[in-house]
């Protein structure tokens, strides 16, 4: 090895040796080498190339995975819930969007979108959340799309009578929802179901869960988001395959192409996105924000430019330098601008 390199490696065992001296009684962790890292699994968020906890891990330990306390919110924007369940989890920044109608494999009518869309409005606005869930009741769905029995000509059919295809609109409401978004996929996510995961930002799923587009058995199709963002996330050869063959497939194929970030038990399904939650909470919110309106930006055109020139905005507007303009303004004086450095 080269003499230099020699140094370094021995620089770098005397830093790990001083770690392995600290005290006991500080955070407690748990043996990370051995176990799965991200993709399968209950996942740690520590992978660590020595063995050892690395010093982020030090300091933050593992999150926790216990069961949040939940609350129930039953009416949001002055109306009662009836398709869907609004909960936050007390103490902690977490909301969760549950589409209950099991005994329709959770399929949504244009009252469940709307439902859905006032809770994500009030996450939204909710300072104290930071990230929200989107599930289904029970074990055998998340979500089978769009109810065909209130499907009329020109869409689904509600309680005025109006045909309405208002999923378009839910789903453009979580693209830009400024906070992370996490699908919570138990059994079925098919149709228009399937297509609100993927809009999701993160997609855990249980074991037992399947993915498809039912579409073209049933006269429909999504030639927005359901097939860019789908051949985004798989790539068009196999969103090709799913749209045209309308075939269903299981966890572990769905892991494979890249349709979803991780596969856990059933029974680990709640406390895995709730720890992928926790974790996130961890993070710097503006970090997050940004980045989803970059990711965004780069697919979304000129809709993406805006949100993420909006979070630009946000910011430049709590700073000194944009606080000296409106200042200036209502002080009736010119701006001096010149303390603020054009850095290179
Ligand atoms: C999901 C299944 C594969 C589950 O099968 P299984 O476990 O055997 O249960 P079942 O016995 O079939 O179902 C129990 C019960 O639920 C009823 N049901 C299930 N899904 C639906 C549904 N989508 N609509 C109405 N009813 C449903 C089922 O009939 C049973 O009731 P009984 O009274 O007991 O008979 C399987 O159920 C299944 O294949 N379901 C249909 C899936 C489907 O085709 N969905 C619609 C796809 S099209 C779509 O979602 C378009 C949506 C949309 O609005 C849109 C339009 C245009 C552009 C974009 C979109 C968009 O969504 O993005």
């Amino acid at each position: 090895m080269d003499p230099r390199a020699s140094r370094r490696v021995g620089v770098l065992s005397q830093h790990l040796l001083a770690g392995s001296a600290e005290p006991a009684g500080e955070v407690e962790l748990q043996p990370l080498a051995g176990r799965a890292s991200s993709s399968q699994g209950a996942s740690t968020s520590y992978a660590t190339a020595t063995g050892r906890p690395s010093s982020y891990a030090r300091v933050h330990g593992e999150v926790s995975r216990a069961p949040a306390r939940w609350r129930r919110i039953d009416t949001v924007a002055k109306e009662q819930l009836r398709e869907v369940k609004y909960e936050k989890a007390i103490g902690e920044g977490i909301a969760k969007v549950t589409i209950n109608r099991p005994e329709k494999r959770n399929a949504f009518t244009p009252r469940t979108v709307m439902e859905m869309s006032w809770c994500f409005a009030d996450a939204r606005e909710d300072p104290a959340v930071g990230v929200i869930i989107l599930t289904g009741e029970g074990p055998l769905a998340f979500c089978s799309g769009g109810d065909q029995s209130v499907r009329g000509a020109g869409g689904y059919v509600g309680s005025d009578g109006i045909p309405r295809l208002n999923v378009l609109d839910l789903q453009i409401q979580i693209r830009r929802m400024p906070k992370p978004v996490v699908a919570q996929v138990a059994g079925y996510a098919v149709g228009g179901g399937h297509i609100l995961h993927m809009m999701c930002d993160l997609t855990i799923a249980a074991d037992n869960a399947v993915f498809g587009q039912t579409g073209p058995k049933v006269g429909s199709f999504d030639a927005g988001y359901g097939s860019t963002q789908m051949a985004r996330l798989i790539g068009q050869k196999k969103a090709r395959e799913m749209w045209f063959l309308a075939r269903m497939y299981d966890a572990q194929q769905a892991l494979g192409m890249g349709l979803v970030n991780t596969v856990v038990p059933l029974a680990e399904l709640e406390a895995e996105t709730l720890a992928w939650c926790r974790e996130m909470l961890r993070n710097s919110p503006t970090a997050l924000r940004v980045l989803k309106s970059a990711l965004n930006a780069a697919e979304d055109g000129q809709a993406g430019i805006q949100q993420l020139g909006g979070d630009a905005t946000l910011l430049f507007y709590q700073s000194e330098e944009g606080n000296e303009g409106r200042q200036a303004y209502l002080e009736k004086r010119p701006p001096d601008f010149s303390r603020f450095k054009r850095l290179p």
